[in-house]
Parts: structure tokens; C-alpha cells; sequence
């Protein structure tokens, strides 16, 4: 048997505690991350969602942005929900014109892409990678991935309907993503009480493993 993977949660804000039960769901061992020397101790990292602006000045105070990017560029796999998905991202739009990332995906992310917070939806989706039943999925103020480069395996798009039929309008957009080790999502899955995306994280982790 392989050893028990540890996977930290940024805890600088977000749905820490509900990442860590969905890790340990999956049988890793999750830890809050806020330190340097806990992110030194990981195997994997998840950038929860919360208010990216917000998370990238914490990430500066805590001292930890220099140490993650270099840690990204290194390999570590993250998985960024997301606000997450905006701190992975090489390029935002909708963004204040000084908003920095960490970075590490060739994509353009939409911030506040759906529009307020009352534009903030749940919906079933299909995501390769999570086979068996569709994801269950809440979107709270989500961006969604404009352009994606070649190197980024698409995993899920907004569907041409909702689960009543209707045509929906952001139809076809990109709010799942791998490329390498890196995994983003436009959505959160802690709070929906369906593990198995993190479930693909582990694996990805055990896959950059053994490479
Ligand atoms: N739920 C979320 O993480 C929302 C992301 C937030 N709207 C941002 O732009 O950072």
C-alpha cells in the first residue's frame, strides 16, 4: 500500500474545516495550511474559494506567495476552488488592473463571470475524470475559464440546459480544468457533500507521484 497522502487547505479563508473532512473522505490526511513550514510538509495543496483579492494580500502578509508559486513551478499539485481557480490562473480579466496571481495554468479566468452573488446557482454536471453520477455542484460567484491554452485537459462545461430544460446562458463555458498537477474548478464541492473531485485530486497527486 501507498502511504497516507497529506494534503494541506490554505487556511487564510474558506471552507477550510469542509475541504479537510472531504480529503480525509477519500482516505488522505488534510492539514490547515498557513505557514511555510507546513506548506514544506505537503504532498498537495488546496486553494479554497473565498474572495481572491482578499486571499492573495493574506497569502503576502503570511509570507507564503513567494514559497507557493516556487512550489507550483516545482510540481506540487494544487487544486483550486474557485477563488482557488483565479490564484491558478496565468491571466484574469475582470480583476482591479494590479491583481496578481500565483499562477501555474495557461488560461484567461472571468472573475464574477455569473454575474452577483444573487446569480450564485447549484446544478448537476458531468466531469471527466469523476465518472458515475453526475457532480453536484454550487457556483457562489464564480469566474469560469475564457480561453484555455493547449496544454489544459477541459473537464467540465456549463450544459445547454438546467435541470428543467431551460437553456441556460452561460452554455458551453469551461468550469473544470486539469493541466499536469494543477486541477481548478469553477465550483465548490465541499459544501455539496459529494468527495469524489477530491477523490480526483488524490489521484492526480498519487499519479505526480510515481512520474
Ligand atoms: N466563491 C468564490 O470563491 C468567489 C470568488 C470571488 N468572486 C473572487 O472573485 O475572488
Amino acid at each position: 500500500m501507498t502511504r497516507t497522502l497529506t494534503v494541506g487547505v490554505l487556511a487564510l479563508q474558506g471552507d477550510v474545516r469542509e475541504h479537510v473532512a472531504a480529503l480525509e473522505a477519500v482516505g488522505a490526511r488534510g492539514i490547515p495550511v498557513r505557514r511555510t513550514t507546513e506548506l514544506e510538509t505537503v504532498d498537495g495543496l488546496v486553494l479554497p474559494g473565498g474572495e481572491s483579492t482578499t486571499i492573495d494580500k493574506l497569502l503576502h502578509v503570511f509570507g507564503l506567495a513567494e514559497p507557493l508559486r516556487a512550489r507550483i513551478k516545482e510540481g506540487l499539485p494544487v487544486y483550486g476552488s474557485c477563488a482557488g481557480m483565479i490564484l491558478l490562473a496565468d491571466r484574469i480579466t475582470s480583476g482591479t488592473a494590479d491583481q496578481r496571481t500565483l499562477g501555474g495554468m495557461d488560461v484567461v479566468v472571468q472573475r464574477n463571470a455569473f454575474g452577483r452573488q444573487v446569480d450564485s446557482f447549484e446544478t448537476d454536471l458531468e466531469m471527466a475524470g469523476v465518472p458515475g453520477e453526475p457532480v453536484r455542484t454550487a457556483f457562489i460567484r464564480a469566474p469560469w475559464i475564457e480561453e484555455a491554452g493547449a496544454e489544459v485537459e477541459v473537464l467540465a462545461r456549463i450544459p445547454a440546459t438546467d435541470t428543467s430544460g431551460r437553456a441556460v446562458a452561460a452554455a458551453g463555458k469551461i468550469v473544470a480544468a486539469r493541466q499536469g498537477p494543477l486541477l481548478a474548478t469553477a465550483f465548490h464541492p465541499e459544501i455539496t457533500g459529494d468527495a469524489r473531485v477530491h477523490g480526483l485530486f488524490a489521484r492526480i497527486i498519487e499519479d505526480s507521484r510515481r512520474s
